[in-house]
């Protein structure tokens, strides 16, 4: 009975603007201001809100189905044989979840959970005030947004300042705080990485909770607890488990990726979704009613687990969940005999399930069959989010889809792009702690004192009218390193510097040092992981180069221009969305642009 009446409640309002989109037919049949919009997959409906405005409303087929909605009408069928509009009977059972949309097919700009009960049913949620108050704020798209509120839980494996490795690490170590800041409640689930070393200071301030919980993966039963720390008006948790205590970063060390990967982001994976069901932080767990932001593969079981797991039984059937890739490169794929053990019911194989094709198979009796997280995650989630809507297309094109081009173009309406953000308090010329003259973009004179100083800590000649040339990043293939590094000797051939920080693969780590050697006055290497270095490279340099074959954002450009230094970028994914080229003849000759 509970579960019956609580299918049927799954109606997502959307607000689409321009009103009325060319495709909206009034519909006679639905009365009470309700016209369709669109009937497949999801099915859309206007309404007017109380100020008069309208409003879409999507019902979303896939919950209704087991409850009678049958057909692209959403006609329900009743015990007695009679129908009526589905819209009527969800009006009269409730909204569960609304979302805020910009223009375009599936740009989410928000969720919100809406009581099952009362009043607030089938109103869109952004008009609900106190009562007596309903005229106290106009609607406008920021007021709309300020009100609505959400429990968020991230899940990742990396988030500064407690565990970095790029990119990730920064995005889930500021966007929580940013949203928690707009009044969400927001949780982080991140495993608790300690190696014994001075870096286990970063979790001194998180103390445990106390809720052991059991975890069934990988044929047998493993305890982790929960680390917390309040901070920055977020509740960052940190699972705990021996194989997090290791040195290394958070995936390998010099030998490599770790074998156990996939137990270990398995585990993070179920505890992520109990953790809000267990966790009393601040006195009150998180509950049901969440909004998870599953980030890259390592994330991506949460989503599958709340579809197989969860769900079926009756738990967080309010929930959503949006898979965030950040690097589509990485999938998480292992043999398909490693199903077992991700903890998944047996008959929900399909999901994770994934076949190779036959070029990519590496002998003749070799099936192709694997197991691919992230492919998981993508049938799975509510959403697919990229970070910034270049690389959402991209994806979903041979060239960038890294053979989930077909998958993610059937999902295309639920997949989108939002540019990352960044820290501007961590990145700030004006206070940055790590350099040695501050300076903002409407002083500059400090940027020449940085670069001096920059040029003496590297052992290079100090010359400010000398361009120098930075690249800050992980030395892997997508970064260009090797397209970087061989056309170094020709760029030295001019009159500039080149200083290049970065670790990872250790043929570009050798080939860093054998440049440096060749050209000790115009060439620094530096092998390693240094962030006070990447702040006064980013300060100090004229330039800062990004190569990459792909990039799905990239924040090294964003930082870069914040600083007032130039980026030179390959026009791919984020960067082409966010580096503006520049025209000198633009503006009467004054010019335009951020970089190049
Ligand atoms: N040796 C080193 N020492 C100090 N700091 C170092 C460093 N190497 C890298 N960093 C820092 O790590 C971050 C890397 O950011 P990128 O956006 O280039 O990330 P990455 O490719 O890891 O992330 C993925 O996720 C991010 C976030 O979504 C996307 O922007 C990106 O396109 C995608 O590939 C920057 O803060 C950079 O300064």
């Amino acid at each position: 009975m509970h579960m019956a009446s609580t299918q049927t409640s799954r109606i997502i309002p959307c607000r689409h603007t321009p009103f009325p989109p060319a495709s909206a037919k009034e519909s006679p049949a639905n009365g009470k201001g309700w016209a369709v919009l669109r009937q497949v997959g999801f099915a859309s409906f206007y309404r007017h809100n109380r100020s008069g405005k309208r409003f879409s409303v999507c019902v979303r087929r896939s919950y209704a189905e087991p409850n009678g909605l049958d057909g692209p009408g959403f006609t329900k069928k009743s015990q007695d044989g009679s129908s009526s509009s589905a819209v009527e009977d969800y009006q009269k059972e409730g909204l569960v979840l609304g979302t805020q949309r910009h223009e375009g097919p599936a740009s989410l700009a928000g969720l919100h959970l809406i009581p099952q009960s009362g009043d607030a049913k089938v109103t869109d949620s952004y008009t609900k005030v106190p009562s007596g108050q309903e005229h106290a704020t106009p609607d406008t798209e920021e007021n709309i947004l300020a009100r609505i509120t959400f429990n968020i839980i991230f899940v990742a494996a990396e988030v500064a300042p407690y565990s970095k490795t790029g990119g990730l690490g920064d995005v889930c170590g500021s966007l929580p705080i940013a949203l928690a800041a707009r009044g969400h409640r927001v949780m982080v689930v991140s495993p608790r990485y300690l190696d014994g070393g001075p870096s286990d200071k970063r979790f001194a301030n998180a103390v445990e909770v106390g809720c052991p919980t059991k975890i069934y993966c990988f044929g047998g039963v493993q305890e982790v607890s929960f680390y917390h720390e309040y901070r920055g008006g977020v509740d960052w948790v940190f699972v705990d488990h021996p194989s997090y205590h290791r040195p290394g970063t958070p995936y390998g060390d010099v030998f490599g990726s770790f074998g156990d990967n996939q137990f270990r982001f398995t585990l993070l994976c179920h505890a992520a979704c109990e953790a809000p069901l267990v966790l009393p932080l601040g006195g009150f767990t998180y509950g049901e009613k969440c909004l998870f932001l599953a980030n890259d593969w390592h994330a991506g079981l949460v989503p599958v687990l709340l579809a197989a797991k969860y769900r079926p039984y009756g738990v967080y059937k309010d929930a959503r969940s949006i898979i965030v890739i950040h690097n589509l490169a990485h999938q998480g794929v292992e043999p398909a005999i490693t199903y077992n053990n991700l903890g998944l019911p047996p008959d929900w194989y399909g999901a994770v399930g994934w076949v190779f094709p036959t070029w990519a198979r590496t002998h003749a009796l070799d099936t192709g069959e694997a197991v691919n997280v992230l492919k998981g995650a993508i049938v799975t989630a509510d959403r697919i989010l990229t970070v910034s809507q270049g690389y959402s297309r991209e994806i979903t094109t041979p060239e960038g889809g890294y053979g989930l081009h077909e998958l993610l173009s059937s999902r295309k309406t639920v997949l989108n792009g939002i540019t990352n953000g960044i820290d501007v308090n961590d990145w700030d010329p004006s206070s940055d702690p790590h350099i040695s003259s501050h300076y903002s973009l409407i002083d500059l004179s400090g940027k020449v004192l940085c670069k001096i100083a920059l040029q003496k800590e590297l052992g290079l000649p100090v010359r400010s009218d000398c361009p120098l040339i930075g690249f800050i990043g992980r030395l892997d293939f997508q970064k260009g390193i090797d397209m970087l590094l061989s056309a170094t000797p020709e760029l030295l051939q001019d009159d500039v510097q080149l200083v290049m920080l970065g670790s990872g693969e250790r043929q570009y780590e050798d080939w860093m040092r054998h440049l440096e050697s060749l050209y000790p006055d115009k060439y620094r290497g530096w092998v390693g992981f240094n962030v006070p270095i990447s702040h006064r490279i980013t300060a100090g340099c004229d330039i800062l180069t990004m190569p990459s074959r792909f990039e799905p954002c990239g924040l090294n450009q964003l930082y870069a221009m914040r600083y007032g230094t130039v980026p030179v970028v390959h026009r791919t994914g984020g960067l082409r969305d966010t580096v503006e080229n520049y025209n000198p003849y633009a503006q009467e000759g004054t010019g335009e642009g951020t970089g190049h």
